[in-house]
Formats: structure tokens, C-alpha cells, sequence
């Protein structure tokens, strides 16, 4: 028997390792698991060089659980170990791996920074483990079987085992905090967690569950016996046996190990189903599959989605190897990516780092452009292909292109063109089509609806008129429009309300009678409304009908919606401070009330039109104080009254 002590560096580690791994306590699953997929892979790529012979049961690893011991096996029929390689990977490498890893982290702050995922591999058994014990059998011949153990991490012993078929046990005696892991379903969810995809499949063993009872069996048997009797039903029984046969809890060809050729639409969706536990179908998906210059394997999904984008949260799994790593890691995917949700299996990933060395890794900034590059692609090949399709995912799909616009410079370029608006028919334009198509009528001018409720008046004038507006009514449009504005110099962009534009005025007022005619009507209105401050405006509208509108100067709304959203109204700032509320009460010198109080300045029921013109006019535009509301309704049925006489 060989005794001795391990390396210097053991008893400051294992604390260590405790308290940095510590969030992410369940990972030694991983680990142990991956170690025996490892294992076979040696085998396999030996067996291919002729160097072994493959074996007719299949490879496997078996986890066993027994809750009443406390223990936790890990089985696998491998390549084994001799007792040198014990000596060589357990014994010394592993602890010197450890004090690398320490060295190289022993100045970094917090645990946040790090991933999780250290290659401390085996070791991290000692996280949930006071002692672990490994068996092997090496797929040499005549190799002799090796049994170590260890407790507490500190101290081994290495003997002469008794294993007498090839590959490994690994034999976790959970500690008292760790006595979850020995549950069924708990585990089962962990090895869900990590091991979904990894390539050797994993059989679940509950060591103390009941042992179905004699009479259980014989009904079995028979029920069997007889289903395979009649020729009928002997499909029937070959079905039931194959049900019965334990299934392993992994996939082992995920579908984006397939090549896209092969892989149908209902595999992609069942794919996704399983994966992101979204019942709903996805809009479509991006298979990526790149060999070079690096390894990158994965499939993007387009979820269906039909709130705001800052409702959203995506998912994307990233695997190394067909081993989960992480969700969401920012520093690979571009952020505008995480709405999406999807798996990405990249196996040059350099994960043994901190997050902060990732971030500034141009490798991974190659990955995370290309990436970014294959959705652009993706999006762009069916605007061009399948525009009828493009259109109809858009509602869905526009939040999370405009936010990748404005987060990432290389998407925008990429997409720029192929960003498409609803208009007032509910066709999909591009911006270029609008201004086209508007040339003549309001050249560089882009209308723009930001409620199609709120602004109906508007919407009817631009109509009648043959104009045409853009509908924005997203929470991102609001960016997105300045953005608009600064890649395209010339052109400006106008909520339906912001101005009248002279198409709507016919010619008929000289310049000198709409001053005379603004100077008189806010004399009246300041009088009848009773403020100090208001802007009038008279034009000849051509819809004799209307009678007041109110406009909304852009500059000093999107000031004051930039205001709001800063949380600077309510600091002591006034909205005057940037230009006034910039309202103007536009008066139709071409409408019979209007005319009624240019000629009645002094008549009776005078200063009751103008205030009811005047909440006519903000009631087309937005809701009205409930002071005003109380007031227009008792105005109105005065009115009425004056109407019932
Ligand atoms: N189940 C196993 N079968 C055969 N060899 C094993 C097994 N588990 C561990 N080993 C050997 O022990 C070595 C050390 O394992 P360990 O998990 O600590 O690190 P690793 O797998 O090399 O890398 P990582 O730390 O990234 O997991 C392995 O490289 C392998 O040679």
C-alpha cells in the first residue's frame, strides 16, 4: 500500500475552492460526468487508430444515487486509469492545476468575475464530499485494477483494487450540507442542467428505490407472454419492452451538431420546446456551423414575442463541448442577442478565465462579430428573398433589431436598409420608400404616429390630404428616430401633431389678415380661458369642418419627453426653461365658430365657444385634466341646454 501526504499547497485550496465555487456549488456534476465522456472519447479515438477494439456493449456512465448512505457514484466504462495515472493526473497534476489556478486568481476581487468553470475538474468533488474514492480499471492489457481514496482533500491512499471491468468509479460520500445531491430529483435536475447535451449517454440509478415486488414482476411476465403469443401483438410487445428499457437522461446529437441540411423544421421546433420550455412555436432560427478560423456550433432562435422589448429576456446556453458553461454570457454574445433565445457550442472558448480577461479577449470579440454578422445575414437574406414572410415576423421581431442598431455600429450598418415601417395603410415601407413616395408633398419630412388612438384626428387630416405617416409606437422608436435622424443628415423627423404643414391651407389669408385675425383671437381666448399665455395660431384650413387643432412643437416635446424620462421634471425644472411647452391653439379662420367670434368679439355666449374650442382641441390630442374634464362636461351640457331652448 502506498501512503503519503498531498502537495504544500492542499489544506489553503480546498477552503478555496469552497468559497469560490460556492455559487455554483452543483458544478463537481459536471465535472465528474465530463471526465467520464472524456474517458471515452480516449477510448474511441484509440479504438479509430486501431490501438483498441471496440467493445460490443455500448459506452455509458451511470450515475447511482443511494440517499440512505449519502453516497454518490459516478460510473464509467472508459479508458480507465493504472495506478501510475493515478499517481500522475490525480496525485500531482490536479493539485498543481489548483495552485495555478490560485496563483493566478490570488489578487482578483470578487467571485462574480469569475465564470465558474475553473478546470479544477475532479477536486471540486471535494466541495460536497468529506471523501471520495476512485476505482479504475485501465483498457490496457493485463492492467491491474487501482482503488484511492481520499478525506478531506489532504491526505490518500493508494492500494491494489478489485475492479474487474474496464473504466472508473468515482465515489462521493456527500458531506452533511451536500445530503441533497444523494435525492433523485434533485440530482436528475442537475445533471439536466449540465450534462442535457454531453456526448456519452447518462443513466439515473436510485440504489435504495423499492425493488418492484414478485407479484408485479409475474404480472409483467405474463402480460408480456401473452402480448408476444399472439403474432398481432408482438409489435405491440417489442413497443412496450422498448419503453420499459431505462432511458438515458441525455441527448447525445444535439441538433446543432447536425449539419443544417439535415435538420427539419420540426426538429428545430421540437428542439426548442424542449430546450427553452416555451410551449409556443418560434418565429424561425439561425443554424450556425462554422469550422474556421474557429469552431463555432449553434442554433438561434426568434422568439414570439409581443411586448415591449424591455419585457424581454432571452436565453442563450453556452456549451463547450457539448457541456453546458453558462447562460447569458454577455462578453460572447452581443447584448442586443440575448433577447433571442438559443445554444451556442463553442469548443476554442478560453473559459478558464475571468470575465473582465474575456471582455478584452480578441478572440472572443471575433466570435461575438460573427455572430452578430450571421443574424444580420440571416435578416437581410429574407428581406430580399422572403420579404412577404420579413414583413409579417417585423411587429415581432423590429424591438430587437432597433435595439441592435443602436447598440452595435456594425449591425446598424448592416441593417440599415432593411429596417421597414408600417404606414397609415398598414403597408411596410422603407425609409426610403416613405420619402419617395412623399417627395413632392413634404420633401426630407418624415410624419410619424406615436398613438393611434390619441392622434385619429391627425391621421384623418393627413388622409384627406394624401399624406402619409409612419406608425412608431414602440418605447424604442424614441431612440431609434434620433438615430434615424443622425445617419440620415437631412432628413427630420415629425410626430403627426408637431406642425401644419401648408398642405393643408389653402391660399385665401393674406399675411396682414392673419395677424389681425391672431391678434384679436388671443385676445379673446386669453380672456375667455383665463390664462396669461397662449399661442394662437389662424390659418385658412382647407377642411372647413374643423374648427381648432392643437400642435406640439418637436423640439420642445422630445426636450420635455427626455425630461421625463431623466426624471428631471419635478427637480425645480421648468419645461420653459427649454422653449416653452411649445402648444399652439390653431384656429380655422375658414370654420363658421371661428368666424362667429371674430364677429361677435362681445356677444354672449362668446367666451363659452372659445373654451369649448379650445378643449375640443386638446381633447383630439391627449386626455384632459380632471379640473378641465369637469368643466367640459358641464360646459357641454349648458350648451345643450341652449340647444333644447
Ligand atoms: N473518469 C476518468 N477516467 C479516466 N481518467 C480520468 C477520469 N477522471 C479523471 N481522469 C484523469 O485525471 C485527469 C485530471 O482530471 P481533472 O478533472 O482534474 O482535470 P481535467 O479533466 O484534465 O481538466 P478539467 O479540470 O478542465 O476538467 C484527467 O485529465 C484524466 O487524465
Amino acid at each position: 500500500m502506498k501512503k503519503g501526504s498531498l502537495s504544500i499547497n492542499s489544506e489553503n485550496i480546498f477552503p478555496v475552492i469552497k468559497k469560490w465555487l460556492y455559487s455554483d456549488h452543483d458544478i463537481f456534476v459536471r465535472e465528474l460526468i465530463s471526465n467520464g465522456c472524456d474517458a471515452v472519447t480516449k477510448l474511441k479515438k484509440l479504438s479509430l487508430m486501431g490501438e483498441f477494439d471496440e467493445p460490443d456493449e455500448p459506452y455509458r456512465i451511470d450515475v447511482i444515487a443511494s440517499p440512505d448512505n449519502k453516497t454518490l457514484q459516478f460510473i464509467d466504462n472508459g479508458i480507465g486509469m493504472t495506478a501510475e495515472e493515478v499517481e500522475k493526473y490525480i496525485n500531482q497534476i490536479a493539485f498543481s492545476g489548483a495552485a495555478a489556478f490560485l496563483e493566478q486568481y490570488k489578487d482578483k476581487a470578487t467571485e462574480e468575475q469569475i465564470i465558474g468553470h475553473f478546470g479544477l475538474g475532479f477536486y471540486s468533488a471535494f466541495m460536497v464530499a468529506d471523501k471520495v474514492t476512485i476505482e479504475s480499471l485501465s483498457y490496457k492489457q493485463d492492467a491491474e485494477p487501482v482503488y484511492w481514496e481520499c478525506e478531506n482533500g489532504t491526505d490518500f491512499s493508494m492500494d491494489k483494487g478489485d475492479k474487474e471491468t474496464r473504466g472508473t468509479v468515482i465515489t462521493l460520500y456527500l458531506n452533511e450540507d451536500s445530503y441533497e445531491f444523494a435525492n433523485e430529483y434533485r440530482i436528475k435536475e442537475v445533471i439536466d442542467k449540465y450534462c442535457s447535451f454531453m456526448p456519452v449517454e447518462i443513466y439515473f440509478t436510485n440504489a435504495d428505490a423499492p425493488a418492484k415486488d414478485e407479484e408485479e414482476k409475474a404480472t409483467e411476465a405474463e402480460a408480456s407472454e401473452e402480448a408476444t403469443a399472439e403474432t398481432d401483438e408482438t409489435k405491440d410487445a417489442a413497443e412496450k419492452k422498448e419503453k420499459e428499457a431505462p432511458k438515458p437522461l441525455n441527448t447525445t446529437t444535439p441538433l446543432w451538431t447536425k449539419h443544417p441540411n439535415d435538420c427539419t423544421d420540426d426538429e428545430y421546433k421540437d428542439f426548442y420546446h424542449k430546450v427553452f420550455h416555451d410551449y409556443k412555436d418560434p418565429l424561425f432560427w439561425i443554424h450556425l456551423n462554422m469550422d474556421y478560423p474557429f469552431n463555432l456550433k449553434g442554433i438561434l432562435y426568434f422568439p414570439k414575442i409581443n411586448t415591449q422589448y424591455d419585457n424581454l429576456e432571452g436565453t442563450i446556453k453556452l456549451y463547450n463541448n457539448q457541456v453546458f458553461v453558462a447562460d447569458n454570457i454577455k462578453e460572447v454574445i452581443p447584448e442586443f442577442l440575448m433577447l433571442l433565445k438559443g445554444t451556442i457550442d463553442c469548443p476554442d472558448l478560453p473559459l478558464n478565465v475571468s470575465r473582465s480577461a474575456l471582455q478584452n479577449d480578441g478572440f472572443v470579440k471575433k466570435i461575438s462579430d460573427y455572430i452578430t454578422k450571421k443574424v444580420a445575414d440571416k435578416l437581410s437574406g429574407m428581406y430580399k428573398v422572403h420579404r412577404e414572410d420579413y414583413e409579417k415576423y417585423w411587429d415581432d421581431i423590429n424591438p430587437f433589431i432597433k435595439f441592435g442598431c443602436l447598440k452595435d455600429e456594425k449591425f446598424l450598418e448592416k441593417m440599415k436598409d432593411f429596417c421597414i415601417y408600417k404606414n397609415l395603410e398598414g403597408k411596410y415601407l422603407t425609409l426610403p420608400e416613405y420619402l419617395e413616395a412623399g417627395k413632392e408633398k413634404y420633401e426630407n419630412k418624415v410624419f410619424y404616429v406615436t398613438d393611434e388612438v390619441a392622434q385619429s384626428q391627425y391621421i384623418n387630416m393627413f388622409k384627406e390630404e394624401g399624406m402619409d405617416a409612419l406608425i412608431m409606437t414602440q418605447t424604442i422608436d424614441s431612440p431609434f428616430i434620433t438615430l434615424l435622424e443622425q445617419k440620415n443628415e437631412n432628413v427630420h423627423f415629425y410626430r403627426i401633431d408637431a406642425d401644419l404643414s401648408d398642405n393643408f391651407v389653402d391660399e385665401s389669408l393674406s399675411e396682414e389678415t392673419a395677424k389681425d385675425y391672431t391678434d384679436k383671437l388671443t385676445e379673446l381666448f386669453k380672456k375667455a380661458l383665463d390664462v396669461e399665455n397662449i399661442t394662437i395660431k389662424v390659418e385658412a384650413l382647407k377642411n372647413k369642418d374643423l374648427s381648432s387643432m392643437l400642435t406640439l412643437s418637436e423640439e420642445s416635446r422630445r426636450m420635455q419627453e427626455m425630461m421625463k424620462m431623466y426624471g428631471m421634471a419635478g427637480m425645480g425644472m421648468d419645461p420653459a426653461m427649454f422653449g416653452g411647452k411649445g402648444e399652439t391653439l390653431v384656429l380655422n379662420a375658414n370654420n363658421n365658430l371661428v368666424k362667429y367670434v371674430l364677429d361677435n368679439p362681445d356677444g354672449e355666449n362668446t367666451p363659452t365657444i372659445c373654451c369649448q374650442l379650445y378643449d375640443l382641441a386638446v381633447l383630439a390630442n391627449r386626455p384632459l385634466s380632471a379640473d378641465a374634464m369637469t368643466k367640459f362636461v358641464a360646459r357641454s351640457n349648458e350648451i345643450l341646454s341652449i340647444l333644447a331652448k
